[in-house]
């Protein structure tokens, strides 16, 4: 399964590229998009919830290869990725999918600091990482994770098929210079972001007069 965890604060054009571009390398089905209620190693920025997911849900309603896990939205305390990786293993192994792998995509900013993560071995005991690259973010493991990387990268994706978890793949592609923080600085200059989150995310926005300065 495709999993992609996020802050999603809000969702815009370059979380929907990296999540396009490893369905198409991998032939998923489905990509779970898994917004997080506490992140874990950042201040929110006070958006409600229910907004988030309410812009998630227009920003993936054109594709029905989208999907979203809200899993985290209903766990308090910090939305530990352990946690929701723990739950879906067994909900893999209840409906008899033991071996199914899960593919957990993060970009390159998040796995440079994949180390720090609440028990970060456990997890690659549970998913495999791909990591998409993010304009002028270049890998810079710590040496634990560098020492990681030496024994479990691999470079062909279909070997993440082959067994459930512990890989990292770098997946190549298209790069988009966006972040939630430059979308939510716009806004609250009262700039428009059209060309940087869907029309119907901005117009939610809009209406609901999200991220604007008091
Ligand atoms: N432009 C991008 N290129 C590659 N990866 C990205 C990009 N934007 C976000 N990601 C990745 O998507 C995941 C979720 O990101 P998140 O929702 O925190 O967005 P963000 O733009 O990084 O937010 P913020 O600016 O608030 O820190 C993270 O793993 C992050 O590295
Ligand atoms: O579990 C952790 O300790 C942890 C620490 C940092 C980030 N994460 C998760 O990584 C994903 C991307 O994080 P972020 O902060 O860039 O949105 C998102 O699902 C977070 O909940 C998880």
């Amino acid at each position: 399964m495709l999993l992609f965890g996020g802050t999603f604060d809000p969702v815009h054009f370059a979380h929907l590229n990296m999540a396009e571009q490893c369905l198409e390398h991998f032939g998923g089905k489905t990509l779970f998009f898994m917004p997080n209620r506490v992140p874990a190693h950042k201040q929110a920025s006070g958006i409600d919830n229910a907004d988030k997911l309410a812009m998630l849900k227009l920003a993936i309603a054109a594709e029905p290869r989208f999907a979203i896990d809200e899993r985290e939205l209903h766990r308090s305390g910090p939305s530990y990725s352990l946690l929701s990786l723990q739950e879906l293993r067994s909900e893999l192994n209840a409906s008899g999918q033991a071996q199914e792998p899960i593919l957990f995509l993060l970009g390159m900013d998040s796995f440079n600091s994949f180390d720090s993560w609440y028990q970060w071995r456990d997890i690659l005991e549970l998913c495999h990482l791909v990591v998409y690259q993010r304009p002028d973010e270049h890998l810079s493991p710590s040496p634990q994770l560098q020492a990681y990387l030496n024994q479990h990268q691999c470079n062909q994706g279909s070997a993440l098929e082959s067994k459930q978890a512990g890989l990292v793949y770098f997946l190549a592609g298209p790069q988009r210079a966006v972040s939630s923080t430059l979308v939510r600085e716009r806004l609250q200059r009262g700039e428009l972001c059209e060309d940087l989150i869907p029309a119907a995310v901005s117009q939610y926005i809009r209406d609901k007069r999200l991220y604007m300065a008091s």
